[in-house]
């Protein structure tokens, strides 16, 4: 424990992440080396009046939490007084790994990554008496996020409100699994999300965190860990660790997020979260899975999203599951689509205004093609029915109609092609997230399609990026569409 054994009482101690120091990219506030003091024991007491009742702010697994006023009321922070004091030794096939405590733990982690999305750490502390550790974070005054979503003592949050929360946590996320060495929270719950003074939404508790490759001794010497409701299923030993376990539970998380239910609730049949909302979005309800007090009618295509993200990262694969950087991705996607919709909502945007597309999605083609696709479909049901089948894809049929040419076969269940708007949708079936710079050129056959442009902006973010009259195509019968998509 270096942090132990450097510090005295009274004393205040630098740390930095030498890796993240070296970063050219991180900003000059991150690049500050900051100070992580050790607190005497009577400061604490007296900052939380003893810890009393009145400055008492809930109770963990690991401790209790106090409101507490240091530097005479200058600094306000929140003390976790914990109740395991001990290091013990593990035996792992012979190797001793000494397996810190969860505060222990909390401290190390803590004083390494620093972030504005993590409750950050202050200093710590220890208890003359017992030697317990006693770990001082910043104060969040503004509750947890499953306070936000399971105490009905508020109005429900909005979806705009619910994805940038996502968004905020998913960013705190991938900051972790971006340190060097990663970090792996192992216990994202919502419970752990904390809203500041400007709530915004803050990733704490590191009691379970580990920082390290998962190949080092202490990753390796370290049992399974985490929240029931939200543990990755794969992760069953110490080296099935990785990244994407935190990534199952971010996933809970979403679920949890856009449905308001809990990860586990025995109200409800089945009552884990992940059992109910996996089968409507394989189903292709996805509207389904959010909560019925939050309007979703407007904002057709990020709910689909968001319902397909969410189901990505439950997946039991663990290998098939996103990165966070993805995921971040994604969220910030659908978000941008939400607020545009809001704007339109308010009638502030209007026809004339020239609409600026949302940054580029990148894609990468999973077909083979380098000059032009022509992607063919062709006309399904009723808009009513309109609805697609799978979670995550939809048949993709390569009629070999040239090199670069697929007919994308449109069943019942996918629904209505002259519905000009669903069509970029298609697009993205041919194209695989993750890739680096393409970028798509449409035209389409129909002079509707000129109108159409400013909303394909809008709504599938930078998959189109031109959709412009083609005067060699004919018009088409009415139950058949032709769009020619350039890769560029
Ligand atoms: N930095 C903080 N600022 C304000 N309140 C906090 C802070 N940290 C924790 N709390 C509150 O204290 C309570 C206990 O938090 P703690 O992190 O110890 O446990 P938990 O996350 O609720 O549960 P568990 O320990 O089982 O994961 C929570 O209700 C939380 O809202």
């Amino acid at each position: 424990m270096g942090y132990l054994s450097s510090c005295n009482a009274e004393s205040a101690i630098s740390t930095c992440d030498s890796y993240n120091l070296t970063k050219k990219s991180l900003s000059k506030s991150q690049n500050k080396q900051f100070q992580i003091r050790n607190f005497c024991f009577v400061d604490l007491e007296a900052a939380t009046k003893g810890f009393s009742e009145n400055n008492f702010l809930g109770k963990g697994s690991h401790g209790s939490v106090y409101r507490a006023a240091l530097d005479g009321g200058g600094l306000i922070a929140a003390v976790k007084r914990t109740t395991a004091h001990c290091s013990p030794e593990r035996n792992n096939g012979g190797a001793q790994c000494a397996i810190a405590s969860p505060a222990e733990n909390e401290i190390e982690t803590l004083s390494r990554v620093r972030s504005p999305r993590l409750v950050n750490l202050l200093g710590f502390g220890s208890d003359p008496v017992d030697g317990r550790k006693l770990i001082v974070v910043e104060y969040m005054p503004n509750g947890s996020l499953y306070d936000l979503l399971h105490k009905n003592d508020t109005r429900p949050p909005g979806l705009a409100r619910r994805v940038r929360i996502a968004v905020q946590v998913a960013k705190a996320v991938h900051h972790l699994h971006s340190s060097n060495p990663p970090v792996i929270h192992r216990d994202i719950k919502s419970s752990n999300v904390l809203f500041d003074g400007k709530w915004n939404a803050r990733l704490g508790d590191f009691g379970l965190a580990l920082r390290g490759h998962v190949e080092d001794v202490k990753v390796q010497c370290t049992p399974p860990a985490g929240t029931l409701g939200y543990l990755d299923p794969c992760y069953l030993a110490p080296s099935d660790l990785s990244a994407k376990s935190d990534v199952f539970s971010f996933g809970i998380l979403l679920l949890e997020i856009f449905s308001g239910r809990n990860a586990i609730d025995l109200k409800y049949s089945p009552p884990s979260v992940v059992d109910w909302a996996a089968p409507l979005i394989r189903s292709g309800d996805y509207g389904e899975i959010f909560d019925p007090n939050i309007d979703t009618s407007s904002d057709e295509s990020a709910v689909r999203m968001l319902a397909v993200l969410a189901a990505r990262c439950v997946k039991s694969t663990a290998e098939k599951r996103p990165a966070m950087a993805e995921v971040v991705q994604c969220l910030i996607a659908a978000s941008k689509r939400i607020t545009s919709q809001v704007w339109n909502s308010f009638g502030r945007v209007r026809q004339r205004v020239r609409v600026t597309p949302p940054p580029l999605i990148q894609y990468e083609p999973l077909v083979e093609c380098t000059e032009t696709v022509k992607l063919k479909t062709f006309m399904g049901s009723s808009r009513r029915t309109r609805k697609v089948s799978g979670a995550t894809s939809v048949p993709l049929k390569n009629k070999s109609n040239g090199p670069n040419e697929i007919n994308v076969g449109r069943s019942n269940s996918i629904g209505c092609v002259d519905d000009i708007k669903s069509a970029p949708l298609d697009l993205s079936l041919c194209c695989k997230r993750g890739g680096t710079g393409v970028s798509v050129k449409g035209m389409m056959s129909r002079s509707k399609s000129t109108g159409e442009l400013g909303e394909m902006h809008k709504r599938y973010g930078g998959i189109v990026l031109q959709m412009i009259r083609n005067p060699n195509v004919r018009e088409l019968e009415s139950s058949k569409l032709l769009v020619k998509f350039s890769l560029i």
